[in-house]
């Protein structure tokens, strides 16, 4: 049976334990990153991030945000270096975002929190498919970038004129000829910790790698985001905003930082 979750009083991230316990496990995520607090670790290696646009395959809206997935059947699309070890594949990205420019992020910055996160998931390939290596303590890469408020970013657009096709959950469309790259920064510096998907199943199989630079959204593209519905049609409909998680407790957990 699928557990039904949301980001509402009835179902959101407070009663997600009910059904995940691991909510309040160890290394859960996002964290509020303090950076006085993150060490600057010289060993870490830059990150090298290598995408085929050939690969973006299609956007779905699936109730809690909506997601580009690419093919994964070979290396076409990669992350390595950072701090992993080996070869990552990506998988999909998805956002998360507020129903006001105050909130909408997950991971925080010293307590600020940002109108939007971009999340891009990648798959470790020392196993054989997605669904494997989210179940492993390093089973999974995900790439978090924040968006701030300021000029229109011509780099969304493609993905925000697609968000019209796929307004209600269950809705999705072909979504080709993407290349992932140009929704980062130009630095790739970033803060790295340990934690864990953070919708549920909460699988603490993620090596989060958190951009220090932010780009840009515009207030009328934020509002494209927020035209999205969480319902199917023919339910009544509810706008898809704040389908973010809050920051979990760190637990001991280190911070690392790519810079000084
Ligand atoms: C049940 O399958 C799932 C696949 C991916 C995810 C992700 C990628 C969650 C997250 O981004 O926190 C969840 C469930
Ligand atoms: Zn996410």
């Amino acid at each position: 049976m699928s557990h039904a979750w949301g980001y509402g009083a009835q179902d959101g991230p407070d009663t997600w334990a009910e059904s995940f316990p691991i909510a309040n496990g160890p290394r859960q995520s996002p964290i509020d990153i303090v950076p006085t607090q993150a060490q600057h670790d010289p060993a870490l290696k830059h990150l090298k991030l290598k995408y085929d646009p050939a690969t973006a395959k299609g956007i779905l809206n699936n109730g809690h945000t909506f997601q580009v997935d690419f093919t994964d059947d070979d290396n076409s699309s990669t992350l390595a270096g950072g701090p992993v070890t080996g070869i990552y594949r990506l998988k999909q990205f998805h956002f998360h975002w507020g129903s006001g420019d105050d909130k909408g992020s997950e991971h925080t910055i010293a307590g600020t929190r940002f109108p939007c996160e971009l999340h891009l998931v990648h798959w470790n390939t020392k196993y054989p498919n997605f669904g494997e290596a989210a179940s492993k303590p390093d089973g999974l890469a995900v790439v978090g970038v924040f968006l701030k408020i300021g000029s229109a970013n011509p780099r969304l657009q493609k993905v925000i004129d697609a968000l019209d096709e796929i307004r209600s959950k269950g809705r999705q469309t072909t979504f080709s000829n993407f290349d992932p790259k140009t929704l980062l920064p130009a630095a790739l510096d970033f803060w790295t910790y340990e934690g864990s998907l953070t919708t549920p199943p909460l699988l603490e199989s993620v090596t989060w790698i958190v951009l220090k630079d932010p780009v840009s959204v515009s207030p009328a593209q934020m509002a494209k985001f927020r035209s999205l519905l969480f319902t199917s049609e023919g339910e009544a409909p509810c706008c898809m905003v704040d389908n973010f998680r809050p920051p979990q407790p760190l637990k001991g957990r280190k911070v690392r930082a790519s810079f000084k």
